[in-house]
């Protein structure tokens, strides 16, 4: 399982093992491990380190106390850039203080001129981050990001709160890093909002602790093993009844488009038939995909398909009587884009939503969710989880909330945040493709929880693999998504 462990629960794991390790044994197993992650990264001799005052520092100074110690192999020009604080540090810092003094590293109080560095450490600041960085250390931070040259960040890249992937601001600035060495388990922030531009890759050092020590995480990376038990072979005996129906209800004047990608979308993962219920008729039939049939929302029968409701779906009295009629009936549900809007202007229709039974999931973007929730798209943003599981919790709902890192959440509190995905879904339709999976696995009896995470993982996996051959991020379409998405779910099911 791939935990993600919030900064409180850090902190319990590091009190509860410093009960039973000598004092400064985790901080000379990070700095190990920040060596050896440096000598990976390393093309060329010229290392600087910087170390701040806290422990985050402390790792830096025992990093360099490494590659520039006595035992090195290592012919590179180590250099630190050393910030106290006006506090002391702690012992153990003190103690890596005095060894990378002892060794040849070459110790500097301000950014040295040149930007021929190989390779530059962050060690500024970790989990202990505890306002904006500002002043001389802003500039410092600033000066560092302009030189663009790769950088290895200890634990967190200074500035980002290792919680919500928010850059503490107001108008903060965090390293830019190339490469993140996370210690002890994997942290939140590095994989949502502005994560994963700040951190770059992230790699796990878990300090000779074992897994099974940690208690269990508040959070999780989503990953295939989550909802793999779908993906069962397809029996040879199963006919289009086996696979479930799904009807997509929006498509108001001007906007038929976006009911045809989510139905197309429903329709390349695997659900067994697709129609749109249209709000305002968009003909006969769907010439790309003639297998999608088009019925009028007016006086369409559902039966017993799963409705993706709110793709390009307005606000008319039209669209309010059906959502109204489908919050009141029994169908599993995926509420998207404008049935979200409809939802977040009228309580009661909050209400029904929280009190039904059948399965439902909302995927909003930032600014659909802050109007679910009364706030702005700001604190959305500020703390994406706490977002998403009180969304879910209000609406009794798997909440969907887009974005970079999609947080998926459940009304137990469950989260889980998603790796897969790029820029490249930034895109007019993605968010109505993404509506149309969730729908269609849910029309094949995923339970709704690992549907969506299956639907988001696949989606973003989708694009991925678009980019990967070319056709993106630049200019990605949202058009191409649902037949690469059907090649992720068959390669997934293989
Ligand atoms: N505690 C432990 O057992 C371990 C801690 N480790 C490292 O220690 C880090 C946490 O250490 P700390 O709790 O000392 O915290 P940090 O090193 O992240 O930073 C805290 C220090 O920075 C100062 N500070 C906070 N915000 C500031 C700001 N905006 N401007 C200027 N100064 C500011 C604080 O006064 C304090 O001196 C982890 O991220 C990790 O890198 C690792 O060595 C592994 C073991
Ligand atoms: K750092």
């Amino acid at each position: 399982m791939k935990s993600l462990f919030s900064i409180a629960e850090i902190r319990k794991i590091e009190h509860s093992l410093a009960e039973t390790l000598p004092p400064g044994t985790l901080m000379q197993r990070a700095g190990e491990a920040a060596a050896s992650a440096a000598r990976a990264m390393l093309s060329g001799r010229k290392i600087l380190l910087l170390a701040g005052p806290g422990n985050n520092g402390g790792d830096a100074l025992e990093a360099a106390a490494i590659l520039a110690g006595p035992d090195t192999d290592l012919d590179a020009e180590v250099t630190v850039l050393h910030r106290p604080g006006s506090a002391p540090p702690s012992p153990e810092t003190q103690k890596a203080l005095a060894r990378a003094r002892a060794s040849k590293a070459h110790f500097v109080d301000a950014l040295p001129l040149g930007r021929d560095w190989s390779l530059i450490v962050d060690g500024l600041f970790g989990i202990g981050l505890a306002r904006p960085i500002e002043g001389d250390m802003r500039a410092l931070v600033e000066a560092i990001n302009a030189l663009g040259r790769p950088v290895l960040a200890l634990d967190v890249p200074s500035g980002l709160d290792a919680d919500t992937g928010a850059v503490i601001g107001p108008d903060g600035v965090a390293i830019q890093a190339t490469r993140t060495i996370t210690f002890i388990g994997n942290k939140p922030g590095l994989h949502t909002f502005e994560g994963r531009d700040y951190a770059g890759q992230v790699q796990v050092a878990p300090l000779g602790i074992d897994p099974g020590q940690r208690p269990p995480a508040g959070a999780r990376l989503n990953e295939p093993a989550l909802f793999a038990r779908h993906l069962a072979p397809r029996r040879h005996n199963s006919h289009k009844g086996s696979f479930g129906d799904v009807a997509v209800i929006g498509g108001a004047r001007g906007m038929a488009g976006a009911p045809l990608l989510s139905a197309r979308a429903a329709l390349f993962a695997g659900a067994g038939r697709v129609f749109v219920a249209a709000i305002e008729p968009v003909g006969a039939v769907d010439f790309v995909h003639p297998e999608i049939m088009l019925r009028d929302a007016q006086d369409f029968d559902s039966g017993a398909a799963t409705l993706v409701m709110g793709p390009g779906m307005g606000d008319s009295v039209t669209a309010m009587r059906v959502l109204f009629k489908a919050l009141e009936g029994k169908a599993a549900l995926v509420l998207d884009a404008d049935a979200l809007n409809l939802i977040a202007d009228s309580p009661d229709l909050q209400g029904r939503l929280a009190q039904r039974e059948a399965p439902a999931i909302v995927t909003p973007h930032p600014l659909e969710a802050a109007r679910l929730l009364g706030v702005t798209s700001a604190v959305v943003q500020g703390d994406r989880l706490a977002a998403a599981r009180e969304l879910a919790s209000r609406l009794h709902a798997v909440v969907v909330l887009k974005g970079s890192g999609t947080v998926i959440a459940d009304a137990d509190g469950a989260v889980a945040i998603n790796p897969t995905g790029n820029a490249g879904l930034a895109t007019a339709g993605s968010g109505d493709v993404l509506a149309g999976i969730c729908g269609s696995l849910l029309a094949q009896g995923w339970e709704p929880r690992e549907a969506a995470l299956g639907a988001v993982w696949v989606h973003g996996a989708a694009a991925d693999r678009l980019v990967a051959h070319g056709s993106g991020p630049i200019g990605l379409t949202a058009g191409e998504l649902p037949a690469a998405a059907r090649a992720v779910l068959n390669a997934l099911a293989r």
